[in-house]
């Protein structure tokens, strides 16, 4: 059986599900979808592959997830950048970007300047939250993280692509296909639009509530944060 999907609705009721009645911080969700991200990385691009990632984060929840990634990234010895133009102003980004300081981690200004001196980029900058026309100062990103010959590795969504609709007809991200995807919890409808590798990560999800949310997530192998699907959700 094929995973189900979870449109934008569906999978910001699981998350809310998992803060309530599941006991869950936002934090903690965020510290796992992150580490789930950094694994992707390292899986699809070791740093003997060139140690440089440029982690392009928006001012939501997937943006988190892209602070929480460098922050591990650092430690598995890559040298991350992180691009991060609309801080968010929550407590909890505040506290990810003081502890990426503390590691010297590089804040860039320019994403374009930064492009030049990388060798692996995280789309962190929309997830299931996206929608309407790519405001600034994101246009121009999303264009180059279309036109780059650098692998992309996309966060829950490749940013600009619609949660249920997939890749926009028009605009910046018209034509932006990801070298790869990871997937937070469940896929989004937006999926069979994506042609590149297929990870699933955000390993804390109950037998109950899966079944709940009918949702068929293939076992995670050992202690790995990830599992690689296909665009059906089925375990490779
Ligand atoms: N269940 C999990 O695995 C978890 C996933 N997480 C990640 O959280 C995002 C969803 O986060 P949310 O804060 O709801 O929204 P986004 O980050 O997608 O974006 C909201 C942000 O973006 C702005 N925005 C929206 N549309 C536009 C636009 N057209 N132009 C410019 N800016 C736009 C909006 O104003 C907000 O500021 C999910 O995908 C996962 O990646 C969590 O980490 C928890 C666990
Ligand atoms: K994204």
């Amino acid at each position: 059986m094929a995973i189900r999907t979870l449109n934008a609705k569906t999978a910001g009721e699981l998350d809310a599900e998992l803060m309530d009645s599941g006991g869950f911080s936002l934090d903690q969700l965020m510290e796992l979808a992150g580490l789930s991200v950094s694994q992707a990385v390292y899986k699809l691009h070791p740093p003997s592959k060139g140690d440089r990632v440029l982690v392009a984060c928006g001012p939501g929840n997937n943006g988190g997830d892209g602070l929480v990634a460098a922050r591990h990234l650092h430690h598995f010895g890559y040298t991350p950048t992180i691009y991060y133009p609309k801080q968010g102003k929550a407590e909890l980004y505040k506290r990810l970007v003081t502890q990426l300081q503390s590691l010297d981690v590089k804040f860039a200004e320019d994403f374009h300047s930064a492009l030049k001196n990388t060798d692996y980029l995280v789309d962190a900058i929309f997830g299931f939250s996206f929608s309407g026309e790519v405001r600034e100062p994101f246009p121009s990103v999303i264009k180059a993280l279309r036109d780059t010959k650098i692998p992309v590795l996309s966060v829950d969504a490749p940013s600009s692509w619609h949660i249920e609709i997939g890749p926009p007809e028009e605009g910046p991200g018209q034509g932006f296909q990801p070298e790869a995807l990871i997937s937070l919890t469940a896929p989004k409808p937006l999926v069979k639009h994506f042609k590149g590798r297929h990870f699933l990560g955000g390993r804390f999800l109950s037998k109950q509530m899966a079944q709940k949310y009918s949702l068929d997530i293939p076992p995670y192998p050992g202690c790995d944060q990830i599992v690689e699907v296909d665009v059906q959700g089925q375990k490779l």
